[in-house]
């Protein structure tokens, strides 16, 4: 059986390797609804900075790229696509050297209020189109959507969080240790959690669920749930409409 579809914004926050992603996707295509991933585009911008030949830490020259970044982000949740300048990015800004810049770009509040801007542009565009939109990033509850319909902070502990990402890196070919991916999950979550602007935090309406001790099937369901809780799930239209 179907679930129905979604009517209004699910907002999903939280650290690296909590399942975000992963599990926003499952939920937006679950529901007939668009999907957006924050976090890809603060990666492009960060690799534009790279690009650039700027120094992560030059807010000033890092603000002036993002300015003139070409940047487009899709919300297909089967098939969503990140592009720079023409070109499909979405494999170069998982990188390492991608995932060691993005912490210091997204704490210039140049980049954060050009991104918030186009966030929200994307958010009203599919509320209008398909009725409903899974965002997920940092700032998500706090900042971009704050009267988002649901709001959920995504927690885990930070090993099983390490072991999730160190699977996941040996997957794509990328090995490291696991004190060294461990090392790496604090060092952003710190940054991300103390920089000036929009720090990761939770809402404080927000719905606090620990994923530690559930896979992603059994967190998805708990998701699903939350949505059927809030009244947002409404019966699916004869007619169908995908998001693109
Ligand atoms: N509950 C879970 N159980 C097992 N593996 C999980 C779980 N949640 C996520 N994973 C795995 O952990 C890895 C990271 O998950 P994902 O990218 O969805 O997290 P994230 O919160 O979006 O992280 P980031 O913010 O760094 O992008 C993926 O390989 C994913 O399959
Ligand atoms: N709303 C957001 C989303 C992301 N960031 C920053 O981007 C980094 C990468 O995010 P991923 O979800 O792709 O891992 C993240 O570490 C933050 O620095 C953000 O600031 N706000």
């Amino acid at each position: 059986m179907g679930h129905g579809e979604l009517r209004g914004v699910v907002a999903l926050d939280g650290p690296s390797g909590t399942g975000k992603s992963s599990v926003a996707r499952k939920l937006a295509a679950a529901l007939g609804a668009r999907y957006l991933d924050t976090g890809a585009m603060y990666r492009a911008v960060a690799l534009a900075v790279l690009r650039a030949g700027v120094d992560p830490a030059d807010a000033e020259r890092v603000a002036a790229v993002a300015a003139t970044a070409d940047l487009v982000q899709t919300t297909d949740p089967e098939a969503s696509t990140t592009t720079l300048d023409g070109t499909d990015v979405g494999a170069e800004i998982r990188g390492p050297e991608v995932t060691t810049a993005v912490s210091p770009v997204s704490a210039v509040p140049e980049v954060r209020e050009l991104l918030v801007a186009e966030q929200r542009r994307i958010i009203a565009e599919a509320l209008e189109q398909v009725g409903g939109i899974v965002v997920e990033g940092r700032d998500i509850g706090t900042a971009v959507a704050p009267s988002a319909e649901l709001k959920v902070y995504l927690t885990a502990d930070a090993h099983a969080r390490a072991q999730r990402r160190s699977r996941q890196d040996a997957a794509s070919g990328r090995a490291a240790s696991l004190d060294q991916t461990l090392a790496d999950v604090r060092r952003r979550d710190d940054y991300d959690s103390t920089r000036a602007v929009s720090p990761l935090r939770p809402a404080e309406d927000a719905v606090e669920l620990d994923t530690t001790s559930l896979d992603l099937p059994a967190t998805l369901a708990a998701l699903l749930e939350l949505v059927e809780d809030r009244g947002l799930r409404v019966a699916a239209q004869p007619t169908g409409r995908v998001g693109g």
